[in-house]
């Protein structure tokens, strides 16, 4: 059962951690997590925020101002450097506190830099957070992060770890809402494949609008592959070529709406994108934390099945998956896991 819906817990105020909580991501994060936005209006949260000791002051500016919105439902907020006092007991951990790629650079360039952050709180989560916990990594390289945290977390099942791979779901919705003119709310079932990175496959040929099949209705293979595919898979680095730097407000709403469906389940008739650890599912070999269709049932996730993959989506999941294995076989050398 999810801690957010076991009826014995209910009362209790949900314990989470934030990491990085300092950060930009943060800094939308935390305001949405203690408004209420990932249980609802009845579910106290307690939040538990770690950041590394230079931006300890820093995060102290931002718990005055989560005080400062006197929120009804935050039932307490800890600070601290020590990942093993921090993940104490929490129900569920959001990694964000990684650094976040500048102009010019891939994702996979933050492996080592990145890296080493998840094999120490792998460790530390394994040791102190509670026996219900979820684990959701947005820190990039997300997939990859999150495999070496579950890699170093050898006592908590693997399912209990995901990476974001949500804020491209939610790109793919806005993109596909706009060249139909439905609106996002008409958009269901739509697929995010293999990495949070450039390779990443978003998958029209499940995807629905108003019930419709989602190519029949857009009518046109070159917006699919010139247009569509690009605009969501590269969107990361054109937000921070704009902005100058990563998205952040758009991530942290993605970080949450990931949580919620996770612990509360994602909508009937529908599925959502996570990165999961694969049980082989689709080709993608087992152990791989890769981007698949998913329903989120009392706290569990399951890879929805019987999809055709036809042989242009199997080309672009193979790729994307390819970079999945070459980032595996780069933590190993890099001996993260
Ligand atoms: N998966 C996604 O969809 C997605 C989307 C946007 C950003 N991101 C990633 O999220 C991460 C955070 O982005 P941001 O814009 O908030 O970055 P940021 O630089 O503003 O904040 C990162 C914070 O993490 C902290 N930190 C670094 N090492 C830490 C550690 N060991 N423990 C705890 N905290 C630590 C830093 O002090 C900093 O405050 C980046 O890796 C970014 O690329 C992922
Ligand atoms: O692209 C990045 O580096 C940031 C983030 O992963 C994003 O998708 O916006």
């Amino acid at each position: 059962m999810s801690p957010a819906t076991d009826p014995a817990r209910d009362q209790a105020p949900l314990r989470i951690a934030v990491t990085g909580a300092a950060g930009q991501i943060g800094y939308s994060l935390l305001f949405r997590l203690a408004s209420g936005s990932l249980l609802g209006p009845d579910r106290p949260v307690e939040l538990r925020l770690l950041e590394i000791e230079p931006a300890l002051k820093a995060l102290e500016g931002v718990v005055m101002e989560l005080d400062d919105c006197a929120f009804p439902l935050l039932a307490g907020v800890e600070t601290g450097s020590d990942p093993r006092k921090i993940f104490d007991g929490v129900n569920l951990a959001l990694l964000v506190g990684a650094r976040p790629r500048g102009p010019g650079m891939e994702r996979g360039d933050l492996l080592s830099a990145n890296g080493a952050i998840f094999t120490e709180q792998g460790k530390a989560l394994n040791d102190v957070a509670a026996d219900d916990v979820r684990i959701g990594v947005t820190g990039n390289p997300a997939n990859t992060n999150a495999l070496i945290a579950l890699s170093n977390a050898p006592d908590i099942p693997k399912e209990r770890f995901s990476a974001l791979t949500r804020l491209d779901h939610n790109r793919a919705i806005s993109q596909l809402a706009a060249k139909t003119g439905a609106p996002v709310t008409d958009i269901t079932h739509m697929t995010i494949w293999g990495n949070h990175s450039a390779t990443q496959y978003p998958d029209l040929f499940h995807a629905e609008v108003g019930g419709r099949n989602a190519v029949e209705a857009v009518g046109d293979q070159a917006w699919i592959e010139n247009t569509f595919i690009p605009t969501v898979a590269k969107r990361g680095a054109a937000i921070i070529e704009a902005r100058g730097s990563s998205s952040a407000a758009s991530a942290a709403n993605a970080t949450v709406d990931a949580a919620r469906d996770w612990l509360l389940g994602s909508a009937e008739d529908d599925w959502v994108s996570m990165a999961v650890v694969s049980d082989g599912s689709y080709g993608v070999p087992e152990g791989l934390v890769s981007s698949f269709p998913v329903t989120t049932k009392h706290g569990e996730w399951t890879i929805v099945g019987g999809l055709e993959i036809d042989d242009f989506s199997r080309a672009r999941i193979d790729a994307s998956v390819a970079e999945l294995v070459e980032e595996r076989d780069a933590v190993v050398e890099l001996g993260l896991i």
